[in-house]
């Protein structure tokens, strides 16, 4: 019963029959005859009668295996079709469970699926296809990226020209539609048509697509002509609909893709008074696809829904609901550093594909977007003429970095997208799964990082519980690090310069030699940082990232109960003016020591006036230790050592060594260990980013 999972989606609807014998084919299967059994045996899926359902459900997860499969497979296969035949190529497909060829797909819409490399159906697009095609409404659920747009494009559009709704669709100079997809954006309804226009044009179909921000003249014009899909956003449809354009009466099939976020906002009003237009509701066919469906969606679905629905879902009970195939990390970072960290966050994971950050707020994607260059940004307060520019500019590579709020977080399908940060942890678990969705995708693999203030550690473990995501916890990426990449990209450049230049610069460069107390490797360096791009090369701190601060861990002998407590410990030995610069303090997940971050020039006063307290231990970190987070400081049993748990990345050694309560003066062990550790900082100004108040004190650090 591994597979249990899948068939307990959503309550008490039945859920699929996907037999073993129909994904992987025996050769015995292979021999027989075609015809009923042939059709049968291309079946991906079946309906589960009520009784035998358990029976059945234990092999419902194969597919999501399958898929994954499928998708590496997809690639693979792409770069191995240079030397195969075709032949080999059609003996691969038939080898395959979900090979196009075992699907009711006819030669035209084959034919287009070949073009874009698909030779095999995606676990989601297998387990739907018939239940689709023989007429049954439909609840299906699968991770981001899994191709759930295909699972419903591909019935639908085989369904009008050769299935059940053949003979009573609308044809024909001003036919109205016959099938209806509702979404919540317009570029997502604009991803969707796209998708239609493409398969549907190999079978004769029409779409057109509906959205707010455009003008209705020509969407008028379209529909006049007649269409057979109809794509949307609530609003705009819902108006075309008032406005007599649409007739619903040929209508087959209605969908709601990512349902829950049409829903969530605030478009259910709009749904409704479309869904409600349709007047023989046993006439069409509703489906509802989502990487998420929270609790409430199933209420929804029970309206809207016919009650023999079929649900197909490739998460289930699943502990992991975000993509398995992106890397999820998470690093901390206060307001203010954001914009000095995110270029190398980018240098440093994306491998030079695209990257998508998401902010909270339109106005802080737009300022964002001004300080990172070469980005633009993305929102709902941007003129939808424009929308259309920066993503078609995205998607075609004009430029690599956009900023975006959710309003790209659904569902948006961009090739290359390697890398996603969120500039902080969203509220809600469901913006988690989709924007770092966005990256990692048919198959492929992905980077997502959340930057997040240490006081607001709550939410990431309140995602972490929720979504099953376990993260990375990472520091800031140091600049020497990013000076290295940087460094290496520079020889790179070089490579390519022609010797042509030589002769010119031949002097100057033995001139430089000669007189200078460098060896040349070591001038060679100083001009590849200059290539790059560096003068000089600042420290950043581990806990705020902020540049030109150092992070210090506090221990007193005993425990450290509160902020408060460790400022008073900081009291015993340094002036107030001192204690007040200190920034981000936080307490360990041990409960034993404090964290923050100091500026680079005070750490001398820090570290000798530790010797003016008995007990006391202070040292620079190497690497982030555990903390505690918000919720754990709040509730009871502070030091219980419980906590979010299990963050992978802090190293345990985090102070190289050194006994904690050494003497309480940080002698020996302690300030001898300093200069090996500090080894990695380099003088600098001052960042200016001081001033503020205490995090846990009242005002803000970050
Ligand atoms: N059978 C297939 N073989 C190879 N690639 C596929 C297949 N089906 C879909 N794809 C590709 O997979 C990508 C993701 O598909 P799609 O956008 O439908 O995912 P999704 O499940 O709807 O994701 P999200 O939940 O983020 O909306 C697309 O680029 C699509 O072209």
């Amino acid at each position: 019963m591994k597979n249990k999972a899948l068939v307990e989606a959503l309550g008490t609807e039945e859920a699929f029959e996907q037999r073993s014998d129909d994904l992987v084919l025996s050769d015995k299967k292979k021999k027989k005859s075609k015809g009923d059994k042939e059709s049968k045996k291309r079946k991906a899926v079946e309906v589960a009668d009520d009784e035998d359902r358990s029976e059945t459900s234990s092999e419902l997860g194969e597919p999501v295996n399958s898929r994954l499969k499928s998708g590496k497979e997809k690639k693979s296969s792409k770069k191995t079709k240079v030397i195969e035949s075709d032949e080999d190529d059609a003996e691969k497909e038939v080898e395959d469970p979900n090979a196009v060829s075992r699907f009711r797909i006819s030669e035209p819409l084959k034919a287009r699926l070949k073009e874009k490399g698909i030779i095999a159906l995606f676990p989601i697009q297998a387990m739907t296809f018939d239940t689709v095609y023989d007429g049954f409404d439909l609840v299906g659920r699968a991770r981001t990226g899994q191709g759930k747009t295909l699972a419903f494009v591909l019935p639908i559009l085989e369904c009008l020209i050769n299935g059940p709704s053949k003979s009573s669709r609308g044809t024909g100079f001003g036919r109205s539609p016959s099938v209806i997809v509702l979404l919540p954006t317009r570029e997502l309804a604009d991803q969707v048509f796209e998708d239609f226009k493409f398969y549907g044009q190999a079978l004769g179909l029409e779409s057109c697509c509906l959205c707010g921000g455009m003008l209705y003249g020509p969407q008028e014009t379209k529909l006049r002509r007649g269409v057979d899909i109809v794509i949307g956003t609530p609003g705009r449809v819902k108006d075309h609909i008032n406005r007599n354009n649409i007739d619903l009466r040929s209508l087959k099939f209605r969908v709601l893709d990512e349902a829950d976020e049409m829903l969530r906002m605030g478009f259910v009003d709009d749904v409704e008074f479309i869904l409600g237009k349709v007047e023989d509701v046993n006439k069409v066919q509703t489906l509802l696809f989502s990487a998420t469906l929270p609790d409430w969606v199933k209420t929804i679905a029970s309206r809207f829904l016919k009650a023999n629905k079929k649900t197909a879902d490739l998460v289930g009970n699943e502990k992991m609901k975000a993509s398995k195939d992106v890397r999820h990390i998470v690093i901390p970072c206060s307001d203010s550093e954001r914009s000095r960290l995110i270029p190398d966050i980018i240098q440093c994971y994306s491998s030079g594909g695209r990257t998508i950050i998401f902010t909270e707020t339109k106005e802080s994607a737009s300022e964002l977007a001004g300080l990172l260059p070469g980005a633009r940004a993305l929102h709902g307060d941007i003129q939808q003429s424009q929308r259309s520019v920066t993503l078609s500019g995205f998607r075609s590579g004009k430029f690599l970095v956009l900023v975006a709020t959710n309003v790209a977080a659904r569902g948006l399908d961009i090739n290359d997208v390697q890398l996603i940060i969120q500039c902080e942890a969203p509220k809600d678990i469901e913006a988690y799964i989709h924007r770092s969705g966005r990256t990692g995708r048919a198959g492929n693999t992905g980077v997502a990082v959340t930057l997040y203030d240490p006081r607001k550690s709550g939410r990431i473990s309140r995602i972490e519980r929720d979504s099953g995501v376990k993260f990375e916890h990472l520091s800031a990426p140091q600049p020497i690090d990013i000076a290295r990449c940087a460094g290496a990209g520079a020889v790179e450049s070089i490579t390519q310069v022609s010797d042509s230049v030589i002769p010119p610069f031949k002097s100057a460069a033995e001139e430089l030699v000669n007189n200078s107390s460098l060896s040349a490797v070591e001038l060679l360096a100083k001009a590849l940082a200059k290539l790059s791009g560096y003068t000089e090369i600042k420290s950043r701190s581990l806990l705020t990232s902020m540049e030109n601060h150092v992070t210090l861990i506090l221990e007193a002998g005993k425990p450290i109960f509160s902020p408060s407590f460790a400022y008073s410990v900081l009291r015993r030995f340094l002036p107030e003016e001192k204690v007040e610069s200190v920034k981000g303090m936080t307490l360990t997940a041990d409960g034993y020591s404090a964290v923050f971050d100091v500026q680079t020039e005070d750490l001398d006063a820090f570290l000798t006036g530790q010797g003016n307290a008995a007990n006391v231990s202070l040292e620079v970190l190497k690497t982030l230790p555990k903390l505690q987070d918000r919720e754990q400081s709040r509730g009871g049993g502070r030091f219980g050592g419980g906590g979010s748990g299990g963050r992978g990345g802090f190293g345990s050694d985090r102070r190289n060594g050194g006994g904690r309560f050494s003497g309480g003066r940080g002698g020996g062990g302690g300030r001898g260990g300093f200069s090996d550790r500090r080894n990695n900082r380099f003088s600098g100004s001052n960042s200016g980013g001081g001033g503020r108040g205490r995090s846990f004190g009242g005002g803000s650090n970050w």
